[in-house]
């Protein structure tokens, strides 16, 4: 299968007051066509800083300290801005959490959704723009009347389905959802996924999805991909990922999901809190918490290697096996 993303050796880095927060530390990750890939990890583990890194619409105090990132060809590092607004949206297209608030709340969704497509089509006749939008809306379950809406008339759920629709409007071969279901309830996150998979079948999508949710993962996703503090430190299928993690922290993060966790007994909680990423520690940046960490652990960083039919970070990997 062909390479749709790669990202190696990627490093951000915020700037805050006189500090660096390493936010992003030496991630290379390879997505190939037709996959789409999990990224999980607790709060602060760099998944929104990737995310932003590879559409090109990190915050002005990020910057990328060194790395690469090739997506469908299109060498996304050195391109200018101007040429990656030329691409962003119909290349590659991302959905985040609360994308709605893109929208004004004094103006009908249609009219605005339909002006964010003429600005990338311009040669599209305003029926035409209107006979696709209609196609993607129905493909997520929404009536036509949604445009004749204001932002205030519609459900969280239902413009959450406006914004993936709007983002899969110039049909994008790429797309990343940053927490696009999270703010949901339940029943319409549960529906919103089955529609996404549906258009990701139907219009031969790759993707992201950057979440907090294995749930949403288990749903969605055929790899996984398990960032810890900046860095990604374990990288495989779902199934090897979530029933069968090499990595402690990944066996870590699974044991405290309670969707995860057969008899609640076991649930167990993950002792200690992320390192201060202004001042990352020496050796294993998951060390001060791994209950099996030893010495060589404290003073080497494990890089990212091949072990059975995945990616692990970790030098004691095979006893995790064991
Ligand atoms: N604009 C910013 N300025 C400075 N530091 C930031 C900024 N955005 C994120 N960070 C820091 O970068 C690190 C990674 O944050 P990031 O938001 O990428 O993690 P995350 O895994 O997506 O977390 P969450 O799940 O809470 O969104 C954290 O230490 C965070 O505090």
């Amino acid at each position: 299968m062909s390479s749709v993303l790669r990202i190696e050796n990627l490093t951000v880095r915020y700037r805050v007051a006189r500090k660096e927060i390493h936010a992003v530390d030496n991630v290379s990750l390879n997505i190939k066509k037709g996959e789409f890939v999990g990224v999980v990890g607790e709060s602060g583990s760099g998944k929104s800083t990737l995310a932003h890194a590879i559409v090109r619409l990190l915050p002005a105090n990020a910057y990328i300290k060194s790395g690469q990132i090739n997506l469908l060809g299109y060498d996304l590092i050195s391109m200018s801005d101007e040429a990656i607004k030329k691409i962003r949206w119909k290349e590659f297209s991302i959905v985040f959490q609360k994308s709605m608030n893109a929208l004004s709340p004094v103006h009908r969704v249609g009219g605005q959704v339909e002006e964010a497509v003429r600005i990338h089509n311009p040669e599209m006749s305003k029926k035409d723009i209107k006979d696709r939008l209609e196609k993607l809306l129905k493909m997520v379950n929404l009536p036509n009347r949604v445009l004749r809406s204001y932002p205030h008339e519609l459900s969280g759920g239902m413009m959450q389905r406006v914004m993936i629709a709007l983002s899969l409007v110039n049909f994008p071969k790429f797309i990343i959802l940053d927490e696009a279901t999270t703010a949901l309830d339940v029943v319409t996150q549960g529906q919103i996924i089955e529609e996404i998979k549906q258009l990701v079948r139907q219009l031969s999508l790759t993707g992201m999805v950057i979440t907090h949710d294995i749930g949403v993962v288990a749903e969605l996703c055929d790899k996984v991909a398990v960032m810890y503090a900046g860095k990604l430190v374990e990288y495989g299928t779902k199934d090897d990922t979530i029933h069968n993690p090499y990595h402690p922290y990944t066996k870590a993060l699974i044991s405290s999901l309670p969707e995860f966790v057969e008899k609640r007994g076991n649930l167990t909680v993950i002792p200690g809190s992320l390192p201060d990423l202004s001042q990352p520690p020496k050796g294993c940046i998951f060390a001060p918490r791994c209950p099996i960490a030893e010495k060589l652990c404290f003073e080497k960083t494990p890089q990212l290697i091949d072990v059975d039919s995945r990616q692990v970070a970790c030098f004691k990997a095979k006893e995790v096996i064991a």
